[in-house]
C-alpha cells in the first residue's frame, strides 16, 4: 500500500503539479525557454519540470498554426506565442529567449537546431538527435564554434536508477559482462496511428529511430562502449510504408568489458506496435535492461520512465538476490534531486547547470550523440531499410 501511495505521489509531483520553489530575491533573471512546435511531449519533458526549477521560465511557444499556438500557450500558461509560416523563426529571433527546446519530428531536428544555434540559442534537442550521424556532427560543430550548449535529450541517463545499475556493473561485484539485453517495446495502440510522425519516413520515422535509440543508448552506456559489429537486424515493416519499421530486433557485439573476457553479446529490441498475445491478450510494455555477468546478473526494469516505478534486481552467483530502488541519489553524494523528480527534471537540472557554467551531475556529449546515430544507421543498413533521409537544409552563412 505504501509503495502504491509513493507511486501516486511521484506521478503527481512529476507530471501534474510539482512543488514550486520560493522566489529568491537575490537571484538574477531565469533562463527563458522557447518551444518549437506545440508538441505532445513538451508538457512532460519541459513545461512541468520547469515549474519546479527556479532558474527556468517557459517563455514562448511557436506552432505552424497560430490558433494552435495560442491555445497551447493558454493551456500551459506560456506568456508568449508565435504562429504561421514565420512563427518558428520569429521564436528563434526573439532576443529575450536564451534556450530552445526542439521537439520537432526527427527529420526536422537538424534544420531547426541549426537555425536555433545560428540565432545564438542553447538547444535542448529531442532524441534521436537527427536523421543521420552527419547531421549530428554538423550540429555539434556549430554549437561548439558558437560556444553554445547542445544536448541530445536522452533523459533516462540523468536519473539515479540507470546510474545505480551502471555503478553496480562498474563495481566489479558481478565480474565481466557476458551478455546484455535492452528493450523498449510497447503494445499496439499506445503509440502511433497512421498520422503519427513515427510512421512518416520523410520526417525521420521508424521504431529504431523513435524507440530503438533508447536501448541502443542504454547498451552503450552500461557497457561503457559502442558496438563493434551488428550481427543481425530484423525489421517488422509497416504495411503502409515498408521503409518504416514498427519494430526492430538486432544482435550486436560489444568489446570485452575486461581485458581477459570475451566480447559482449548484445540484443536490442524496439517496437511501438506489439500485437496482443493470441490476438486478444494485452501485453505489458517491455522496458528492460538485463545484464549477465561472470558472477551474476542485474536487471533494471523500466529504465526509461523510472520515476513511475522501477526495480534493480541484483542476483550475485551463490549470494542473496536483492532489489534496489534509486529514485534519488544517496544523501552523501550531495547531488540534487527528489524522489519525485522525473528523468526530464533531472535532465533539466543538468542542462541549466551546463548553460550556467556549472558542472552537471551527468552529461551526454557530442561523441555519445554521434555514436548513437552512427549505430542507428548501421542497424538500419543491416535490416535492409537504410538510413532515414539526410536533411537537404543548408545554413546560409556557415556552409
Ligand atoms: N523524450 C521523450 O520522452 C520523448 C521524445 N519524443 C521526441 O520528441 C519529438 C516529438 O515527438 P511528439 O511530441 O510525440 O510529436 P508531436 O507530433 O506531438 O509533435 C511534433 C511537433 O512537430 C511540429 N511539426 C512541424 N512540422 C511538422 C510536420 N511536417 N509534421 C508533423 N509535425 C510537425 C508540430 O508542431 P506544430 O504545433 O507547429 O504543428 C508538432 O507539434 C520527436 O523527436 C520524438 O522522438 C517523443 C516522445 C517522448
Ligand atoms: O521518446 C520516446 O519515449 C517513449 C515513447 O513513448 C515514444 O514513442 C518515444 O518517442
Amino acid at each position: 500500500m505504501s509503495s502504491l501511495i509513493g507511486l501516486l505521489k511521484r506521478c503527481h509531483f512529476a507530471f501534474l503539479s510539482p512543488p514550486v520553489p520560493s522566489v529568491d530575491a537575490e537571484a538574477g533573471p531565469p533562463l527563458k525557454f522557447g518551444i518549437l512546435g506545440a508538441a505532445a511531449i513538451a508538457p512532460a519533458a519541459l513545461i512541468t519540470p520547469a515549474k519546479s526549477h527556479a532558474d527556468v521560465v517557459v517563455f514562448a511557444v511557436a506552432a505552424r498554426d497560430i490558433k494552435r499556438a495560442e491555445e497551447y500557450a493558454k493551456k500551459y500558461g506560456i506568456p508568449k506565442y508565435y504562429g504561421g509560416t514565420t512563427g518558428y523563426q520569429e521564436l528563434l529571433d526573439d532576443p529575450e529567449i536564451d534556450c530552445i527546446y526542439n521537439p520537432l519530428p526527427n527529420g526536422l531536428h537538424y534544420e531547426w537546431t541549426m537555425k536555433a544555434l545560428a540565432a545564438g540559442k542553447h538547444v535542448l534537442l529531442e532524441k534521436p538527435s537527427g536523421d543521420t550521424a552527419e547531421e549530428t556532427r554538423r550540429m555539434f560543430d556549430l554549437a561548439e564554434s558558437k560556444g553554445l550548449v547542445l544536448l541530445e535529450a536522452f533523459h533516462y541517463r540523468f536519473h539515479p536508477a540507470i546510474q545505480r545499475a551502471k555503478a553496480i556493473l562498474d563495481s566489479g561485484e558481478l565480474g565481466a559482462i557476458k551478455s546484455i539485453y535492452a528493450s523498449l517495446a510497447f503494445p499496439r495502440g499506445i503509440i502511433g496511428g497512421d498520422n503519427d510522425i513515427r510512421v512518416k519516413y520523410d520526417l525521420g520515422g521508424g521504431a529504431m529511430m523513435d524507440c530503438g535509440c533508447y536501448p541502443l543508448s542504454c547498451l552503450r552506456y552500461l557497457t561503457s562502449s559502442s558496438p563493434s559489429a551488428v550481427l543481425s537486424a530484423t525489421a517488422i515493416r509497416y504495411p503502409k510504408d515498408p521503409r518504416i519499421d514498427t519494430g526492430t530486433t538486432a544482435t550486436l557485439t560489444f568489446p570485452p568489458s575486461t581485458p581477459d573476457s570475451p566480447p559482449i553479446e548484445a540484443t536490442l529490441r524496439c517496437d511501438f506496435s506489439v500485437p496482443p498475445r493470441l490476438g486478444f491478450i494485452p501485453r505489458w510494455p517491455d522496458i528492460t535492461a538485463r545484464v549477465t555477468c561472470e558472477r551474476g546478473s542485474v536487471e533494471l526494469f523500466n529504465f526509461v520512465m523510472p520515476v513511475i516505478y522501477h526495480s534493480i534486481t541484483v542476483c550475485p552467483e551463490g549470494g542473496a538476490v536483492r532489489t534496489e530502488k534509486a529514485y534519488s541519489f544517496p544523501k552523501e553524494s550531495e547531488r540534487k534531486g527528489e524522489d519525485w523528480w522525473s528523468t526530464y527534471r533531472y535532465q533539466l537540472e543538468a542542462f541549466v547547470d551546463k548553460v550556467r557554467g556549472r558542472t552537471p551531475h551527468m552529461w551526454l556529449d557530442r561523441d555519445d550523440a554521434v555514436a548513437n546515430m552512427e549505430w542507428i544507421e548501421k542497424i538500419y543498413d543491416a535490416s535492409g531499410l537504410g538510413s532515414r533521409p539526410q536533411s537537404e537544409f543548408t545554413l546560409p552563412d556557415t556552409e
